[in-house]
């Protein structure tokens, strides 16, 4: 069965109140490919008034959850919580938090497992620093925080892996549809062998880092490409040309 091709839109740590308001009202008239294609993921504070107002075939994702069960942990909004909410997915392990809040491998795994264990979807990011691959370790990194992952969970059906190069993301250096095709081949060939060949044919790996409305459509022509996790441009129009390079796929 094909992949269906999966937009997210990560608004990270940006938007007033009267800013979403406008987002979501162009993103309600938009003429999009398909259902289900679209994920928005607003600030913590801003999920319910977007939920609220956002078209029934767009969803929302939270930014971040907490490791396990709430309780006694200041600041942190747990699984448990999104779920009471209605927020189906939730974005683990973006590298902006592995490297500024230095979430582990195993700390973005175990937040993984708990919040599948709770009902929410994830997309799980993954990637490389320049130092990285410039050193030619891309694969073994990307493997890494993947095997972190796949030593937790055994059910991959609720998982979208999401390949953001750090040195892309909010660069515009984008990876060139080569590079992207290159490291989600390898990553695709690395979950055959170590997780099963279902997993490895289903499981959706989108591309993040710079990606917008002019660069969108080659790389969504990459055959083991199978959408986006956008950052700057999900707040601008143009994220509507990059919801629509899915057309590209049902050539
Ligand atoms: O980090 C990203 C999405 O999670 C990508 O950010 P940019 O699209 O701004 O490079």
């Amino acid at each position: 069965m094909a992949r269906k091709f999966f937009v997210g839109g990560n608004w990270k740590c940006n938007g007033t109140s009267d800013e979403v308001k406008k987002i979501i009202t162009t993103l309600n008239e938009a003429q999009v490919p398909g259902e289900d294609v679209v994920v928005l993921s607003p600030p913590f504070v801003f999920l319910a008034v977007v939920k609220g107002l956002l078209r029934p075939d767009f969803h929302v994702a939270a930014q971040n959850c907490w490791v396990r069960k709430g309780g006694a942990f200041t600041g942190e909004v747990s699984a448990e919580m999104l779920v009471n909410l209605g927020i189906p997915w939730v974005i683990l392990g973006h590298s902006e938090r592995r490297q500024l809040l230095n979430e582990s491998n195993e700390f973005v795994a175990d937040k993984v497992a708990y919040a599948l264990s709770q009902g929410l979807k994830v997309i799980a990011c993954i990637g490389e620093t320049l130092e990285q691959r410039e050193a030619g370790i891309t694969l073994n990194v990307v493997a890494e925080q993947t095997k972190a992952i796949a030593a937790k969970i055994s059910n991959w059906d609720n998982v979208v892996l999401a390949y953001e190069p750090v040195w892309a993301i909010g660069t515009g250096k984008v990876a060139t549809p080569a590079q992207a095709q290159e490291v989600h081949a390898d990553l695709r060939k690395w979950i055959h062998e170590h997780v099963s060949a279902d997993v490895a044919a289903s499981v959706r790996i989108i591309y993040g880092g710079s990606v917008n409305g002019g660069n969108s459509k080659e790389l969504a022509g990459q055959p083991d490409l199978d959408g986006f996790l956008v950052g700057g441009a999900s707040l601008k129009p143009e994220f509507i040309d990059i919801i629509n390079s899915a057309t590209v796929k049902k050539n």
